[in-house]
């Protein structure tokens, strides 16, 4: 049984479709797209040697030639080396703007092949297929893709919308249980944000979610992806409602630039640590009952994550150059600071001018350095 859910954009909406085996019928639901019957796949070393005999052949069964670009796993590969590497290696394929670029993998490989599609001869189709829960709840969908920078997280990039994505629920079973976990944060980010009824049954199904139990884990990816597409077809370029998806984000993409992007400390992680302080930030403002933010920072802890700087590698931080790092979000402007906060769970907003003293303040009570 699969699930599609539309991603409403007009000229470019694309199909989401969820489900267990998806792999295997890959070929049938690429050709389409396919001018020739070819499509470079970009992937990383270990979901190719997992997974990649399987696409391969799914794609040859529907008459659609395999040309692999493996690149390094991990946070370190979404970089500008590992752009110019993909860029090129795509043009020693001598794909042309009637070829398609199939992204298979987790986010890293998503938002890096995404972009290199974006930019190759000035732009040529992608498809997605995500083998993380991360990629499958979020990355995949909405096309935002980009590079990190060593000043700041996905500084470089574009909007680049897919043509489909394909989610299938059955590669998750290789998935390692901490990038589980850290998929997981975003899961939980879409009923902090804006489903009270999501959030609770999340506080009801963590263990069967992480447990990979079929039906909790497709009514998780479900629900997110159907929340993501929603917000993503009101508002595909982040001019408003949008910004709420990066609940958890400026605190966290903080954490990430300061960490160096290495295995320490991985995007979903971040996240969920991204997610408590602004639980608690809301409180201490005023903005959220500290009851609320206290379920809410509860919720993500039962989720493996980390909920404090002192659980995050790199304790202790320096507050201010916390604060530096989150001056050069996309979300500010004019060097002032824009925070996703919480008036109640379920419900939260976009912060803009958020004091960065009072923001310094409250990571040195954290336990940032002052
Ligand atoms: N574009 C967006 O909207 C968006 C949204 C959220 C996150 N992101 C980005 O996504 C990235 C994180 O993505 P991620 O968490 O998927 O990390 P990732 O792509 O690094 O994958 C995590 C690890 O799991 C391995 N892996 C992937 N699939 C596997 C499988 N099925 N079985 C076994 N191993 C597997 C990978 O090789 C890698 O080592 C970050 O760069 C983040 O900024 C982008
Ligand atoms: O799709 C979005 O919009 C998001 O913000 C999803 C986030 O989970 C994701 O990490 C995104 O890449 C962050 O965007 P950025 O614009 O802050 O880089
Ligand atoms: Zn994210």
């Amino acid at each position: 049984m699969s699930r599609t859910i539309p991603v409403g954009l007009g000229s470019r909406a694309y199909d989401v479709v969820v489900g267990d085996g998806l792999l295997d019928t890959a070929g049938r639901f690429i050709a389409p797209f396919l001018k020739r019957g070819r499509t470079a796949v970009v992937s990383d070393e270990t979901v190719w040697a997992l997974h990649g005999e399987r696409l391969t052949a799914a794609l040859a069964s529907a008459g659609v030639t395999a040309l692999p670009v493996i690149v390094p796993p991990g946070e370190q590969t979404k970089s500008f080396e590992g752009l110019a590497d993909v860029s090129d290696r795509l043009l020693a394929l001598e794909l042309d703007r009637g070829d398609l670029v199939t992204a298979f993998g987790g986010g890293v490989v998503g938002d890096l092949a995404g972009f290199a599609a974006a930019i190759y001869k000035r732009g040529i189709d992608f498809v997605q297929i995500p083998t993380t829960l991360l990629a499958q709840v979020d990355s995949s969908v909405g096309g935002k893709t980009a590079i990190d920078t060593p000043r700041g997280k996905n500084l470089v990039g574009a909007f680049h919308q897919p043509r489909l994505v394909l989610a299938d629920l059955g590669v998750l079973a290789t998935l390692p249980d901490r990038e589980m976990r850290a998929g997981y944060a975003e899961v939980i980010k879409y009923g902090l944000l804006g489903d009270l009824r999501f959030f609770e049954w999340l506080e009801a199904n963590a263990a069967a979610v992480l447990a990979r139990e079929p039906e909790a884990l497709a009514q998780a990816v479900a629900r997110s992806v159907e929340m993501k597409a929603e917000i993503v077809a009101e508002d595909e370029r982040e001019q408003g409602r949008r910004a709420l998806l990066n609940l958890g984000h400026t605190f966290g993409h903080a954490l990430e630039a300061e960490t160096g992007y290495g295995s320490a400390l991985l995007h979903g992680e971040a996240v969920g640590a991204g997610m408590a302080l602004a639980l608690r930030f809301s409180a201490r403002q005023g903005l959220v009952s500290g009851q609320d933010a206290e379920r809410g920072v509860r919720a993500v802890a039962a989720g493996g994550l980390p909920t404090r700087l002192d659980e995050v590698p790199g304790h202790p931080f320096d507050a201010a150059r916390l604060v530096a790092h989150m001056a050069q979000d996309k979300k500010a402007e004019a060097g002032r600071l824009t925070f996703i906060l919480m008036r109640a769970l379920g419900d939260a907003f976009t912060a803009k001018d958020v004091d960065a003293a009072a923001v310094r303040d409250f990571l040195i009570e954290e336990g940032a350095r002052g």
